[in-house]
């Protein structure tokens, strides 16, 4: 949702809340006017008759009338800022780097979208109107107590109004940081939470279910604890508000109505009216008991949400670089041209990861100076130590991982100069697992190639070596991922490649495809990938030796830099799985 969209939402929902509260305490103002004139004319032995009896029930409907508007347009209101607030959280979801992702991280969008959105848009929408209309409508109160009954004890009770006002922003100060903590904790239980559920295979086998059921009870009591602090403070506030406002006012107001009443000021029922008046003066008063609960909670998720949207490159790959133009529109394909299809120089990338115990993100180099150029048809095999940043390498060549330093140069096209889905759409990736979605076959294959014919996606799986799922008993309308048909790792795989396939990019990137599946499915992946190979230009990140020895040409990832080996010298050596 656009900034602007939201201030016009949250401007008219204000101006609206005020003149509704004014509706309404004009209502009320009415009623104890008419209560008041009504004590006087039974006094002097008259019926309630003529503007009391009309103030008397025109009052209550016109306060009850705006009440109800006030009521019933934020369901509507709240879901339109809900639903606009988590678009703008899913666009920065989708610009944020690989770099980011981590279990913390989902946890903290999960938590950020969910709950921090209501608390928002409820703060938004039932609090900040209503608080600045509470606010404003004592002065019309005092307006009416000067014009109608007297100006001398108007311009008394003024001066204990702006009390109210700055007691609220003192207490604001002081429980910000409480609330604060409150989500930083929420924030880390849907974390662990959700880590939990992802590695809940893993957690079994281990037998380490109940060490993570503690941890998680652990983090719930933490935000109990929290909850419970905020909700301290919110009934020690509405404690010392409301002992020492209410009973303050009302004295104050009794006292003025008698003072005044006895000189002869104002009549009886003009001094009736006066106290009753006052108690409209408390108005603020009511929303402190949602200050803390809404208003705390709902600023602190503002401050989450802006951070989270401020936090992601949103935009263009490259967008923040200094320096670095952007296209705009999408650059031209790529077709056979001179120079390499891939070249990186000086390329320099890392990872930053949120610490948990400060505020701060440590930063870990993984790429210290890459230089590679690859021709087209070209096939390059890179094979270094586990966690030398080979995948890493891949994340750079597709744009998921920015470079802090260096260039990279993916179909002929710079990435500084290309637009955002320019490296996914020149690549097609088959990595060491994949993921398959709920739903059907066609729709996990189809989400390469949407406008594939059946003819096409059968085709494709042939080719993947994956011909046996075509005579199932529902074809391609077979349901797989987590509510259907569990497909074998090595399956898995290749309906990866039947996706590469449908893709039919330029550029084929193999992130050891086969590093979890058996002997059979190896030979038939690895027989799959030949064929999708044959004319494109591939770089496979592997430990094979096998796989290594077949490629044109084969560089060795090691100390965060590149550099040629030959074929020989990688089986002799026996880096670790060159077997
Ligand atoms: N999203 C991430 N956030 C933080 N650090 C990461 C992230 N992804 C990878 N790393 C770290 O970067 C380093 C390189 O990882 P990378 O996966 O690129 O290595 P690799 O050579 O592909 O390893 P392997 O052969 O085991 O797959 C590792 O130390 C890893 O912990």
């Amino acid at each position: 949702m656009p900034a602007d969209v939201e201030i016009r939402l949250t401007f008219v929902t204000t101006i609206r809340s005020v003149l509704l509260s004014f509706a309404s305490t004009v209502g009320l103002a009415l009623t104890y006017l008419a209560a008041g004139a009504s004590f006087d004319r039974i006094r002097f032995g008259n019926p309630i008759d003529g503007w009391p009896l009309i103030g008397l029930l025109a009052g209550p409907v016109l306060a009850g009338l705006a009440s109800w508007l006030l009521m019933v347009r934020w369901p509507g209101q709240l879901a339109t800022l809900e639903m606009g607030k988590r678009d703008q959280i899913l666009r920065a979801v989708l610009a944020t780097t690989g770099a980011r992702r981590s279990a913390q991280w989902t946890g903290k969008t999960v938590s950020t979208a969910t709950d921090g959105v209501e608390r928002f848009a409820n703060y938004q929408v039932t609090f900040v109107g209503p608080m600045i209309a509470a606010m404003t409508s004592p002065v019309l109160v005092i307006a009416i107590i000067g014009f109608v009954i007297d100006w001398t004890s108007a311009l008394w009770l003024l001066a204990a109004v702006p009390v109210i006002p700055l007691v609220i922003g003192g207490f604001q100060g002081a429980f910000r940081r409480v609330s604060t903590k409150y989500r930083a904790a929420a924030r880390r239980l849907a974390g662990k939470y959700l880590d939990s559920i992802q590695g809940l295979m893993t957690l079994r086998s281990l037998s380490a279910g109940r060490r993570a059921g503690d941890q998680l009870a652990h983090e719930a009591e933490n935000v109990r604890r929290h909850v419970m602090r905020l909700l301290a403070g919110n009934q020690l506030v509405l404690f010392v508000s409301d002992a020492a406002f209410s009973l303050g006012m009302i004295t104050v107001a009794v006292c003025l109505a008698i003072s005044r009443g006895a000189h002869g000021h104002i009549t009886p029922g003009a001094a009736v009216a006066l106290v009753l008046l006052s108690t409209l003066l408390l108005e603020p008063l009511d929303r402190i008991g949602q200050f803390f609960y809404i208003g705390m909670g709902g600023m602190a998720a503002k401050r989450e949400i802006k951070a989270f949207v401020d936090d992601s490159p949103a935009g263009p790959v490259n967008a923040g670089r200094p320096g670095h133009h952007v296209a705009a529109d999408p650059a031209p394909p790529a077709g056979p041209r001179d120079g390499p299809v891939i070249e990186l120089k000086g390329v320099r990338a890392g990872y930053e990861s949120d610490s948990d115990s400060s505020d701060g993100r440590r930063y870990t180099e993984v790429l210290r100076g890459i230089d590679l150029r690859i021709g087209q048809g070209e096939h390059v095999a890179i094979v270094g130590p586990s966690g030398g940043g080979k995948s890493t390498l891949l994340a750079v060549i597709q744009g998921i991982v920015t470079p802090t330093a260096g260039s990279v140069l993916v179909a002929g096209t710079a990435l500084d100069e290309a637009y955002e889905g320019w490296p996914a759409q020149q690549c097609a990736v088959v990595a060491q697992t994949t993921y398959l979605f709920t739903g059907s076959l066609a729709h996990n294959l189809r989400i390469a190639a949407p406008a594939a014919s059946d003819d096409d996606l059968r085709a494709a799986l042939e080719a993947a070596n994956l011909g046996e799922l075509t005579g199932l008993p529902e074809g391609l309308e077979t349901q797989v991922g987590e509510r259907g048909l569990s497909l074998s790792g090595g399956q898995a795989q290749r309906v990866a490649i039947a996706r590469a396939i449908l893709k039919d990019a330029p550029i084929l990137l193999l992130d050891e495809p086969t590093s979890h599946v058996d002997l059979a499915s190896e030979r038939s992946i690895l027989d799959a990938l030949a064929r999708l190979g044959a004319g494109r230009t591939v770089i496979s990140v592997t430990h094979r030796a096998r796989t290594a020895r077949a490629a044109d040409r084969l560089l060795e990832l090691r100390d965060g830099r590149l550099l040629p080996i030959s074929a020989s010298t990688y089986g002799q050596c026996g880096t670790e799985a060159a077997k």
